[in-house]
């Protein structure tokens, strides 16, 4: 304890010490450059200046490490306000004013180290208080540099469009060199006009003014028109390589992401992605070139009022960073707050018929308007940010333009300028204003905008977990399948395993059927089958090779699913039989509507197989849905056919016929989940599965001479 405490007092007086001598290395240096006999002319007085801040600067940050070691951002920051602030005043000063400057005079030396002293210390606290060197600092300048990474791949993938842009571009050039121009001749027609008016020149110089704005719009016109071009090439090209990257994603991957969220991606952010980041270029572009033509031609009119009107820029740019940082915290807020309440009011409309038939129609607006108040809420924050923004912003411009004038005012009666020369200057100076503060705040936007890019190359990067790179497609399938060892849980519940060590074979021309009780992993099974998850343990082999090296289309041809709630597409009825193949003849499509009782009542209808069935299917009852469903797994003649629970939906007759077809394909390996006795019995072999594992195994017979859990489970049925 004393051994810390003395280590703490030593510790301060050696910081104490290091301040000391600082103070002193700075006084001496600082009243030994001001001693210094002053040289001739301007440039040399400046250089001598600069210098000798210069010296100051490296001086004192010197001592300063010798004294503390390692010395903190903020202090460099504090030693280089400290050091180049008298001669930034000074050099102001002698430019401007052609003054000597107070800092000059032996007798104001002291209040001027003192002021560049507190001045310094007032600006290390600012920039502690608005832009501390925190983690979240940090955190933004890494995200900054991620940003431009991710700024510079939207520009390749602009690469198609490169001659729309190339274009946009040149015209953008023409415009703004045009627009440039206009303001010096209005300069110029004023001095006409306030001297000897001459005719020719007065008409001179407003035919260039027209000249020039027609020039200006026309270029204008054109530059809006490619650059839109290109916009709307990318977002598509973007939409379509999204698209076809959520769509290899495993199934997981879609229960762990909101659809909200992933609809936000594909409308919203690929739309912001190509217009904000090409109409930002556009801006960004523009404004450079115009600001770095007025300001030489300002530099022209008067390079002093120039210098002044630049000292603006600093103190917008610090402006706007402080404003981006907290617009672009709200706006992230507010983009999740909006995916939650477009994913409430699309669940609602999907499921209208729940909602409806439960009363729950005003609890779901209550629910959806909630979530519409903390948008509002969050919109409330945004734009008072925005306001405060706009009101300091205007305040610094509308400072800097009494300063130009007073300066402008003087410089007039000195003979440095004419009055046209001002009327050009002030309408330059506007735009300068404006268009510095624009660059400032595109710099900023354009950072936010590939946010949205960024989250666009998230999910056009993802490599799916669930590898669809086999390409094994064998002349020859018998489908044989094992299921080997399988250990499964769901990625959104890794904890609770669903199969533990399960082990299976089902035979090609066998029927097998998957009972027990609900929720014991039948389902499970077949979407393991279907490789939409990857067990985590073991494997399913079919003849004899693993699922993952067979080639995906392959797969879904030679492993068809119906599954007990069918899904059917908008589109004809003839669209939902052939889904997912290239070509198939009607002959093909009536066989397997056929077989799956569904050809009667298709035929019955007015326009047969090209009948709409509407959003969902909607249009068609249940059982007809699930005849349709059973014609789409039939068409593809698959060696291995899984039935989830189709008999729910069908009636007797629909199921014996389905059924009686089915045994008529005699090599098939089919895999039957049901609950209805008729149809398990009939199974070449019954399996029941129980604690995950596959508790008993064998035909109706030999499971009911057990007497164990499947006798059970059918007294049970019988009972019930
Ligand atoms: N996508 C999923 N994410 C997380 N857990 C799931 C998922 N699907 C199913 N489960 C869980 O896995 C277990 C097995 O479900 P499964 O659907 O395979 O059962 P089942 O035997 O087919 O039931 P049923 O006879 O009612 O159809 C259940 O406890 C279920 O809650």
């Amino acid at each position: 304890m004393r051994m810390r405490m003395a280590a703490g007092i030593s510790r301060v007086i050696h910081r104490a010490v290091a301040l000391v001598s600082a103070i002193c290395v700075d006084l001496l240096l600082f009243y030994a450059s001001r001693s210094l006999v002053a040289p001739r002319g301007v440039s040399a007085h400046l250089l001598r200046l600069w210098v000798c801040a210069s010296v100051r600067c490296v001086a004192l940050t010197s001592v300063s490490r010798l004294g503390l070691g390692d010395i903190t951002p903020l202090l460099v920051r504090v030693i280089a306000v400290h050091s180049l602030l008298p001669a930034v005043f000074d050099t102001g000063a002698t430019v401007l004013l052609r003054a000597e400057s107070q800092c000059g005079r032996r007798a104001d030396a002291r209040c001027c180290w003192l002021l560049s002293t507190g001045a310094s210390l007032a600006a290390a606290l600012f920039w502690e208080t608005t832009l501390p060197d925190s983690d979240e600092a940090a955190a933004g300048k890494e995200k900054k540099q991620k940003a431009r990474v991710l700024f510079m791949r939207v520009l390749r993938l602009y690469r198609p469009d490169y001659p729309l842009l190339l274009g946009g571009v040149v015209f953008l050039s023409l415009a703004v060199i045009c627009e440039m121009f206009i303001p010096f001749y209005t300069g110029r027609v004023i001095d006409i006009l306030g001297g000897q008016y001459q005719l020719n020149e007065f008409r001179s110089a407003l035919l260039f003014m027209g000249l020039f704005s027609l020039g200006s719009s026309v270029s204008a016109g054109m530059r809006g028109g490619l650059l839109l071009c290109a916009i709307s090439a990318f977002t598509c090209r973007v939409k379509v390589k999204l698209f076809g990257s959520l769509t290899k994603q495993e199934i997981g991957f879609f229960e762990s992401i909101k659809t909200g969220e992933i609809t936000h991606r594909l409308s919203k952010d690929t739309t912001l992605m190509g217009r904000t980041v090409c109409l930002n270029v556009n801006v960004l572009l523009r404004t450079f070139i115009k600001t770095m033509g007025m300001i030489s031609l300002m530099m022209n009119l008067s390079w002093k009022l120039t210098l002044l009107v630049l000292m603006e820029t600093p103190i917008t740019g610090l402006i706007q960073n402080i404003y981006d940082t907290h617009y672009q915290r709200l706006s992230l807020a507010m983009q999740a707050s909006m995916a939650l309440a477009n994913e409430a009011a699309s669940e609602v409309v999907s499921s209208i018929r729940v909602v409806r038939s439960f009363n729950a129609e005003k609890h779901e607006a209550r629910r959806y308007g909630d979530r519409l108040k903390d948008i509002q809420a969050l919109k409330s924050r945004q734009d008072t940010v925005r306001a405060v923004y706009l009101l300091t912003r205007r305040m610094t411009g509308l400072g800097m333009q009494v300063l130009m004038l007073y300066y402008g005012r003087l410089f007039i009666r000195s003979g440095q300028m004419t009055t046209g020369n001002l009327v050009s200057f002030i309408l330059y100076q506007s735009d300068v204003g404006d268009n510095i503060r624009t660059l400032a705040y595109i710099v900023g936007d354009m950072l936010n905008s590939v946010g949205a890019a960024g989250k666009v190359f998230e999910y056009i990067d993802r490599k799916p977990q669930v590898s669809p790179d086999g390409n094994l497609k064998p002349e020859h399938l018998t489908g044989r399948v094992s299921f080997r060892c399988l250990s499964f849980a769901y990625p959104a519940n890794p904890n609770k395993p669903v199969l533990q060590d399960f082990s299976l074979e089902l035979k090609p021309g066998r029927m097998t059927a998957l009972v027990g009780p609900s929720g014991e992993g039948k389902s499970t099974c077949v979407s393991l089958l279907e490789r939409f998850y990857e067990p985590q343990d073991g494997e399913i082999l079919l003849d004899g090779e693993p699922l993952k090296s067979y080639d995906h289309r392959f797969l879904h041809k030679k492993v068809a699913v119906v599954n007990q709630d069918p899904v059917l597409f908008s589109g004809s009825i003839r669209d939902n039989i052939t889904y997912g193949l290239a070509d198939c003849s009607l002959d093909e499509i009536q066989e397997a509507a056929r077989k799956a009782n569904a050809h009667d009542f298709i035929k019955l209808m007015v326009k047969g197989y090209d009948t709409e069935v509407g959003e969902g299917g909607g249009q068609l009852s249940k059982s007809e849905k699930q005849r349709i469903a059973i014609a789409r797994a039939l068409v593809r003649q698959p060696q291995v056919l899984i039935l989830d629970e189709i008999t729910s939906s069908l009636d007797n007759d629909s199921q014996n016929k389905v059924q009686r077809a089915l045994a008529d394909g005699p090599d098939q390996t089919l895999l039957v989940i049901a609950h209805k006795l008729e149809t398990i019995e009939k199974a070449d072999q019954i399996v029941l599965i129980g604690g995950g594992k596959v508790e008993e195994r064998g035909t109706h017979q030999e499971l009911m001479d057990m007497k164990g859990s499947y006798y059970k489970l059918v007294e049970r049925r019988f009972a019930e």
